[in-house]
């Protein structure tokens, strides 16, 4: 969808920003350009737009060479987000948004209906919002008017340049997910700069790192954080990229352990008897359709007497995360709750249980199949016992 082809950009003064550069971005794939001031990743991006021309070598957007393309008609088909947002101080935040779609010839009710959408897409109710002015919206507040502004005349690709830089950690993490949630529905295709590899590896599908005008790794943000390509790379990702590694890698159906079950109307008689058998100390409680009803102890089930069900005796399990969650967040419930493992459910039905070896085994894996490039459930691993 985006392709570059062997670019350089020189700028008069001899700088060279972007030194023979060729990737490709797929359609509908995030891709992030990560590297430290003045590696060119605002150039790179810029020259998507034309608004930088390369000195030489040849852009692609959809097929299409860039330099048989009028700029201002290209631009229409790109959407443009920077850190500045640039919003008209004068225009209400519906106008603002529906900059784009009224300068390309839409009706001005066709405009502003498809800006209130899009300020509901980004969370912000055009209701309340949509009247105001720039300068009563907070910094975060503005920056999704920027999201917005820049998908209002549905352009297929997107620039953004920073685009969370200019608010504080919290919020930035708010908007990132927001914005995920949003790509996840969208599925444009996005080239998006930053200088903080944790952005970099949370929005992309694939990250470029840069050095100096050159791409040293295009991979994904587990292959980046688990086999740094070079030292350059390694030292950038950071000494504690495996930590790092637990937020870009999903908990999956093969992760999980099968602990000791329980029906929610067994006797407790019966089931404590079985779990004994099983050398089970605790359950997992589940209801006729599979659904995790919460989990008993062994000897909770023992001293309930005669009469005693399941179902009465079991405790609420808090500690549980979605399949395919980060196993950072299962981590962080597992370290919350001070549980040894946590359940894992697809909407309400149980799957199996996360532990921490199984986390561990995870995190080898995926990064094992993303440099192999190969399903994870192909790849064979030594145990941690056998490392
Ligand atoms: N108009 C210009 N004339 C000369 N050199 C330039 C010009 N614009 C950028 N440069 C140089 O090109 C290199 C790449 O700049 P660029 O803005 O692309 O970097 P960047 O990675 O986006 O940096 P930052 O993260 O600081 O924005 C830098 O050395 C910069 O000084």
């Amino acid at each position: 969808m985006i392709r570059f082809d062997q670019v350089t950009k020189r700028y008069a003064d001899g700088t060279t920003a972007v030194d023979d550069l060729s990737f490709e971005v797929a359609e509908g794939e995030l891709v992030t350009l990560v590297g430290p001031s003045g590696c060119g990743k605002t150039t790179t991006m810029m020259m998507v737009n034309r608004l930088i021309e390369p000195t030489s070598g040849r852009i692609f957007v959809d097929g299409e060479d860039i330099a048989t393309i009028d700029p201002v008609r290209l631009r229409r088909r790109i959407g443009y987000v920077i850190q500045q947002v640039g919003l008209f101080p004068h225009r209400t935040i519906l106008d603002n948004t529906a900059t784009v779609p009224a300068l390309i010839g839409w009706k001005k009710p066709k405009a502003r209906a498809r800006a209130a959408e899009l300020l509901d897409l980004v969370g912000l109710d055009p209701k309340t919002y949509g009247g105001r002015y720039p300068e009563q919206l907070s910094g975060g507040q503005r920056q999704r008017v920027g999201v917005a502004r820049a998908l209002a005349a549905d352009p297929p690709v997107l620039l953004m340049d920073e685009p969370f830089g200019a608010v504080d950690p919290v919020v930035r993490e708010q908007l990132q997910d927001e914005f995920l949630r949003m790509q996840a529905a969208v599925r444009k295709t996005v080239l998006l700069v930053t200088h903080d590899i944790e952005e970099a590896v949370r929005l992309g599908d694939r990250i470029a790192v840069y050095g100096q005008g050159r791409i040293e790794q295009f991979d994904t943000p587990g292959a980046v954080l688990g086999k740094p390509a070079t030292p350059y790379v390694a030292e950038f990702v950071g000494a504690d990229r495996g930590l790092k590694r637990l937020s870009v890698t999903a908990v999956e159906a093969a992760d999980l352990e099968q602990p000791a079950v329980v029906g929610i109307d067994e006797s407790a008689a019966q089931a404590a008897a079985r779990l004994r058998q099983e050398g089970a100390r605790w359950a997992v409680v589940l209801d006729g359709q599979g659904d995790l009803h919460g989990w008993v102890g062994v000897d909770e089930v023992a001293l309930a007497g005669a009469g005693g069900r399941v179902g009465e005796l079991a405790h609420r399990m808090n500690a549980w995360v979605p399949v395919g969650a980060p196993l950072k967040q299962a981590f962080g419930v597992m370290l919350q709750h001070d549980a040894g493992w946590v359940a894992v459910l697809d909407g309400s039905r149980f799957l199996g249980v996360l532990t921490p070896a199984k986390l561990h085994e995870a995190l080898r894996r995926s990064v094992d199949a993303d440099a192999l490039g190969v399903g994870r459930d192909e790849v064979d691993f030594d145990s941690v016992a056998d490392a």
